[in-house]
């Protein structure tokens, strides 16, 4: 009998494969040329994945950062695939860099109901099929990830204001990961970013039982006609309301 992959198997499956392809093209391509292997990576991997959606779930819909992306059917279906084919371009064109990653969720009727990071180069991928377990807070000075290229203007005053230390690294996906995995204890970031950039990793994390909002505390919405979502706090929940409240005073 023929079995239907379950839509958590699925979001691995995907990010998983494409992260392999992503590697071979790494290989194949080598450094020298930064900007042809990252064009060829975003191409190539949006358009595994699209091609997959369509063939395995042919009455979905699709947001991806490569595709199209104010497609209004999407606005009123029920189940939307929103993917970053490659998430950490930047770090992906880099000999050497680990942080980068695939990101597949799936958002169906207002929630964010399945996902999927692969670290195709730390050999890993995070899904809410077997959400990763979380860390115990371990008591010491808290590390918070931030973007290694633009990190907010206010996160060195937020560590300083809650005694952490600041972990530059790439890829909103890598750095949710190592929220979920111990190298951090939080992600804090504004200025900037798209549903695709934070919803498949969001999935992981919230299933993961780890703390996703908006830097106000606030709901991360997903599937909305502009898809611009500038700010996001992950963190293991009982360090939220501490990181909540700094913020809030630094935002005064
Ligand atoms: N200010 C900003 N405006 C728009 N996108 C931003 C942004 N800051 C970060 N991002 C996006 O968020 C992802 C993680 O960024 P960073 O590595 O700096 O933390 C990147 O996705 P892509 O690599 O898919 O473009 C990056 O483009
Ligand atoms: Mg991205």
């Amino acid at each position: 009998m023929m079995t239907i992959r379950d839509d958590h198997s699925l979001a691995g499956d995907l990010a998983m494969e494409a992260g392999e392809k992503l590697l071979r093209l790494r290989a194949q391509y080598g450094f020298d040329d930064a900007k042809a292997l990252k064009d060829a990576g975003d191409r190539s991997s949006h358009e595994f994945l699209v091609e997959s959606l369509e063939r395995l779930r042919p009455s979905d819909h699709i947001l991806s950062e490569e595709g199209e992306r104010t497609n209004p059917a999407r606005l009123s279906a029920n189940r939307v695939w929103i993917v970053d084919p490659l998430d950490g371009t930047r770090e992906f064109s880099e000999a050497g860099r680990t942080d980068w990653a695939v990101h597949v969720a799936l958002w169906e009727d207002g929630r964010l109901a399945a996902g999927a990071i692969a670290l195709p180069a730390q050999g890993a991928t995070l899904t809410t099929a077997n959400p990763p377990k979380l860390p115990a807070g371990n008591g010491q000075r808290p590390r918070i990830a931030v973007s290694r290229t633009r990190p907010p203007e206010f996160v060195q005053k937020l560590a300083y204001l809650v005694g952490a230390d600041l972990v530059p690294i790439g890829s909103a996906g890598a750095k949710i990961a190592a929220v979920l995995t111990g190298q951090v204890e939080a992600y804090v970031h504004a200025g900037g970013q798209y549903e695709w950039d934070s919803a498949a990793p969001v999935a992981v994390a919230l299933a993961a039982g780890a703390h996703a909002s908006r830097i106000d505390g606030s709901e991360l919405i997903y599937n909305q006609a502009d898809p611009s979502l500038p700010d996001i706090l992950v963190s293991l929940p009982d360090l939220a309301p501490t990181l909540l409240a700094g913020i809030r005073d630094l935002h005064q």
